[in-house]
């Protein structure tokens, strides 16, 4: 391991390694990098770690991977879906080239969410070309991947490879991908996220205790994988009435908020429960492509997203 350590800089902020990896291959570019990782981890208390790849000089460098936005959850049916998709299609607005990637093994949505239902992807020598959506965010969904109403019990290491074939398509000039994680944080969520590195992760929840406990697992899964938590949203809370406009709190409100600042992390902002928001994504209509109130906090949420990216552009990983 050693004789592949090119530089080691601790800075304030963080802890850069860059590790040169000529020669290897992607499973051997992982280990070496889950390998650093540990050894540092036993050192104790150092800042956030940033690993860098290095091919040797004069080695064809792969071109640059998008950066990767990870939306997680603690658990199923918060709402993580609904959100990524809204946030990719509020950040193409946005004019930031992004793409969207359904990694949810146990129930695809995307496709559903994005209009792109029964659209198979094109492939050339193995390698996906994203479906474009009506929203200017290609995509590709592990729905893509089965035959319609095919079910798919996907293992870890087949759900790593499909994963890969989705992240490793011809994003072209995205630069961003909104990846919407399995629910849970299991096995498989945490090899997706060693093996593929986001740069940054966004946490869904909606406000009841029991589904901010599993948030906080979630929390844990990114910070062991050391990846970054851009912050965290709280989805339905606050149910408006359609027909007398009182508003209740079916599953209380502001605990997330208050769950993100106890544990140092951002809040990037609270959605509510309406049945617009569900007709309009049923119906492959995300409603931050709209500019009524439905779609607003999604914007507000997808700016603080956009402006993180900014303050982070380091974040991204140097080569493929
Ligand atoms: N703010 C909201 N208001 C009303 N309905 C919502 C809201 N957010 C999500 N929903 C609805 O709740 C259901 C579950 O949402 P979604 O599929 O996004 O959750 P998920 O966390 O991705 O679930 P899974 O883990 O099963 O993939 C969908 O029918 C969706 O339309």
């Amino acid at each position: 391991m050693g004789d592949r350590l090119a530089s080691m800089r601790l800075g304030a902020e963080s802890l850069t390694v860059v590790l040169e990896v000529g020669g290897l291959d992607t499973l051997g570019r992982d280990k070496l990098e889950i390998a650093v990782r540990g050894a540092l981890h036993g050192l104790g208390d150092l800042p956030p770690l940033r690993i860098a790849q290095m091919a040797e000089r004069g080695e064809t460098v792969a071109p640059k991977k998008p950066r990767i936005i990870a939306v997680g959850s603690g658990k199923g049916g918060v709402g993580k879906s609904t959100v990524s998709a809204n946030i990719a299609v509020a950040l193409a607005r946005m004019g930031v080239k992004v793409g969207l990637v359904d990694a949810d093994i146990y129930g695809p949505s995307q496709p559903r969410l994005m209009a792109s239902e029964g659209e198979r992807p094109t492939a050339k020598d193995k390698t996906l070309n994203p479906v474009p959506t009506r929203y200017g965010v290609p995509m590709l969904s592990m729905g893509h991947l089965a035959e319609p109403g095919q079910a798919i019990a996907w293992r870890g290491p087949m759900a790593g490879n499909a994963l890969a074939q989705l992240i490793e398509a011809d994003w072209g000039d995205v630069d961003t991908l909104v990846v919407d994680l399995p629910p849970g944080t299991g096995d498989v969520q945490l090899t997706m996220i060693q093996r593929f590195k986001p740069a940054g992760a966004v946490i869904v929840s909606t406000p009841q205790d029991l589904a901010l406990m599993d948030a906080t697992r979630a929390i844990g899964l990114f910070d062991k994988a050391g990846v970054p938590v851009i912050g965290m949203v709280e989805n339905m809370a606050g149910y408006a009435c359609p027909h007398c406009g009182e508003v209740s709190d079916p599953f209380g409100q502001g605990g997330a908020e208050a769950a993100a600042k106890t544990m140092g992390y951002d809040f990037l902002g609270r959605i509510p429960l309406t049945l617009n928001i569900r007709a309009a994504s049923d119906a492959g209509q995300p409603p931050a492509a709209g500019d009524d109130d439905a779609g607003a906090p999604f914007v507000a949420i997808a700016g603080k997203v956009a402006d993180w990216l900014k303050a982070n552009a380091d974040a991204e990983p140097v080569t493929a």
